[in-house]
């Protein structure tokens, strides 16, 4: 068959795809009336999930899990703008992993607000600036973000969804040669996290200039022909920077763990995780006790990290607990109500990992 038959074929497809899609849409924007109506919540993970198992499900190929999924959370991300336009604020800056991460659930059609610390995008949340917010909690390599645990404890909003995403570094530059580099711009952790790929390409000698993010060392990079940055492709193309070598990365497997914030609760997928903060007094045992509750519940714990309470938060310590279930289900309700006065309630999402 001819090249112009099959784009022909491929036309016609494309017409009928457009008229279900804005048949689709139709019938979103009627969901968000009904939303409006009864101030119920745009964003739903665990409906979406539910989606995406069912077309998984009867999928005859050759579309792979992966591809459907990319697909279909590019078409909920835009739906979702068309029940009511979609305001998202994230770690900056532009370019930055966490944006990577938000654009991931929100898509193309979203409004960004780029904020320059954790505090910051919390704020904007609560403050009505944004509906989301979308910060990293912690990374397979470096451990939790502290400053993401501390927010958590003060604020209201509850996580409604959390991803897993891949942390990749480029190397990229304007210089024609590796030898040409007198500088390279990254972030502290992020030479640290590619330190052999530095070593085995002679550049231990040059001079490492450390910034507050990878975003900005693409921009550095961007203006300084004789250097090098360290970041994500996402960058190097927002700063238009080539990229001379991809996934440069010490540790192939290094992942940070993303979750977004609202102002609103998820109902059960029948996979859920819940995170709590657990405030224990400083006594033998406290920590025991609370956890044998989980253990005699038979609720699978999946994370428990400590952290020092700040001066006013009136207790001694606290620990961030992730564990399986929903706060809905009977058995986590029951745990809920005999420690009420020790757990503050982070929310229940869609498990991911
Ligand atoms: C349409 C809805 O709202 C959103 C969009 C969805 C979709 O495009 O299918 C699914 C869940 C929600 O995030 C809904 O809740 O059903």
């Amino acid at each position: 068959m001819k090249l112009e038959e099959l784009r022909r074929q491929i036309d016609a497809i494309d017409d009928k795809l457009l008229e279900l899609l804005n048949e689709r849409i139709e019938v979103v924007q009627k969901v968000g009336e009904l939303k409006h109506r009864t101030g119920g919540a745009i964003y739903r993970p665990e409906r979406e999930k539910a989606i995406i198992e069912r077309l998984v499900q009867q999928n005859r190929g050759p579309l792979t899990e992966t591809a459907i999924e990319a697909i279909f959370l590019e078409i909920f991300a835009v739906a979702r703008n068309f029940e009511q336009p979609q305001r998202v604020a994230y770690l900056g800056p532009e370019g930055s992993f966490t944006h990577q991460a938000a654009e991931n659930r929100f898509g193309a059609m979203s409004e960004y607000i780029p904020l320059h610390s954790i505090p910051a995008v919390f704020k904007a949340v609560h403050a009505d600036r944004a509906r989301f917010a979308v910060v990293p909690i912690e990374n397979n390599t470096n451990g939790f973000v502290g400053e993401t645990l501390d927010e958590l404890a003060k604020t209201d909003l509850k996580i409604v969804a959390e991803l897993y995403m891949p942390i990749h570094h480029s190397f990229v530059t304007k210089a024609q040669h590796l030898h040409l580099i007198k500088r390279i711009y990254s972030k502290d952790i992020a030479f640290n996290q590619c330190r052999s790929f530095l070593l085995e390409h002679e550049l231990d000698a040059v001079e490492y200039i450390p910034v507050e993010s990878t975003a900005k060392a693409a921009k550095m990079a961007a203006n300084d022909p004789e250097s090098a940055a360290i970041c994500s492709h996402i960058a190097a193309k927002l700063y238009h920077v080539p990229i001379m070598f991809e996934n440069i990365e010490d540790n192939h497997k290094n992942k940070t763990r993303f979750i977004i914030l609202s102002d609103f609760e998820n109902a059960p997928s029948g996979a859920d995780k819940t995170s709590i903060l657990a405030k224990l007094s400083d006594k033998p045992g406290s920590l025991y006790e609370f956890l044998q509750s989980f253990h005699d519940a038979n609720v699978n714990l999946k994370k428990i990290e400590s952290r020092p309470a700040g001066e006013e938060a009136g207790f001694d310590y606290w620990f961030y607990i992730d564990f399986e279930g929903h706060k809905d289900e009977p058995h986590i309700r029951k745990l809920f109500e005999k420690h009420k006065d020790e757990i503050k309630y982070l929310g229940s999402y869609v498990q991911n990992g």
